[in-house]
């Protein structure tokens, strides 16, 4: 099996060098600029069974794993889509689609209705795996016999893979945990301490699982690694982007707008669509407010506090 990695940023690159373990890996980037170690990933080096380029044509493997961030992906498919057509597409970002209310797995299968397309997700931090630290993760893909080879073809003795039919529930972990990591970011770095953390984390999480229940997703998906797994180590790590930067918003400090914070863009995607259809997202809402520069953490704690009391 060959395998190609699109997207050379922090997650492919790591992606790319775990890989590497097994066979060689095409890493393809639309700019690369830096030969040997990634600046978005200091301190590793690419193995040599790691070819870098910046010609798609290169990347012609029957397994591409597409790791470009979700509100990228589209205006990447517009040009690319048919150099990935009928091949098996591992879609690894973690997002929903403003423009289209897409996830990335979604968008992959409306551009090219003849790919495979499967996810991969759950709790990883990039520089975790480019060391080989021992990592779990959810392979999703509806063709249970496609999801079966990826998950082995994909497995290294580091990074474990569990599998899993339920695509939706799958992507929709990996992407909800990234709002409420914001969330969680933001009541630290307000000062509001680690029970208002603990209090976001758990109400944020069933904010989740009640969104993902209604676009059919299985409960104990979420429950599993790419929800309540990514949602805990995202929301008690300062190695997290989302996390960081719901820091920052708590403490009304600037935050480098180049670094790639997928829940902020998922928050305004995902209140959208809840508003839709009747789903109530109160934290959700209110992280698509900060993120919007409309409201500050005080009166979200106040607007959350007000919210009427309610059963479990
Ligand atoms: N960094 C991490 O620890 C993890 C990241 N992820 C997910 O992986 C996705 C990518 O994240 P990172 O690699 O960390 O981001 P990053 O910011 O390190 O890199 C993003 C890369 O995408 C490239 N890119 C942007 N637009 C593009 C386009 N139109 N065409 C081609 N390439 C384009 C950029 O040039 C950059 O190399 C995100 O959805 C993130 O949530 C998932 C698990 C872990
Ligand atoms: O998805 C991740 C860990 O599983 C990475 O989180 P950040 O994008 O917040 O850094």
């Amino acid at each position: 099996m060959s395998v190609a990695v699109l997207g050379a940023g922090a997650f492919g690159t790591a992606l790319a060098v775990a890989l590497a373990a097994k066979g060689p890996v095409v890493l393809w980037g639309r700019r690369i600029g830096w030969t040997g170690e990634n600046p978005l990933l200091p301190g590793v080096t690419l193995p040599d069974a790691v070819t870098v380029t910046e010609r798609l044509a290169q990347a012609r493997a029957e397994v591409l794993l597409v790791v470009i961030p979700a509100q990228a992906l589209g205006g990447f498919l517009q040009t690319h889509a048919s150099a990935l057509e009928g091949r098996a597409l591992v879609a690894c970002a973690k997002g929903i689609d403003l423009a289209t209310g897409r996830s990335p797995a979604g968008m992959l299968a409306a551009a090219c209705p003849a790919a495979t397309v499967a996810v991969l997700t759950g709790p990883s931090f990039a520089a975790d795996i480019a060391r080989g630290l021992p990592t779990a993760l959810t392979l999703a893909c509806a063709d249970a016999e496609a999801g079966h080879a990826l998950q082995h073809q994909l497995s290294t003795p580091a990074l474990r893979l569990y599998r899993t039919t339920d695509v939706v529930g799958a992507e929709l972990g990996g992407a909800l945990k990234n709002v409420i990591a914001i969330a969680a970011g933001a009541a630290i770095g307000a000062g509001l301490g680690d029970s208002a953390r603990a209090a976001i984390v758990t109400r944020g999480f069933a904010e989740m699982a009640r969104f993902a229940a209604a676009q059919g997703a299985e409960p104990e998906t979420l429950a599993g690694l790419s929800g309540l797994g990514d949602l805990i180590l995202t929301a008690t790590s300062a190695q997290s982007r989302n996390f960081r930067y719901g820091q920052a918003l708590g403490q009304g400090a600037a935050f480098d707008a180049a670094v790639t914070v997928e829940g902020a863009a998922t928050a305004r995607a995902v209140t959208r669509l809840a508003a839709a259809q009747g789903i109530e997202m109160p934290i959700s809402a209110l992280v698509a407010g900060l993120a919007g520069g409309r409201i500050d953490v005080k009166q979200a704690m106040e607007l959350l506090l007000a919210r009427p009391l309610k059963e479990e």
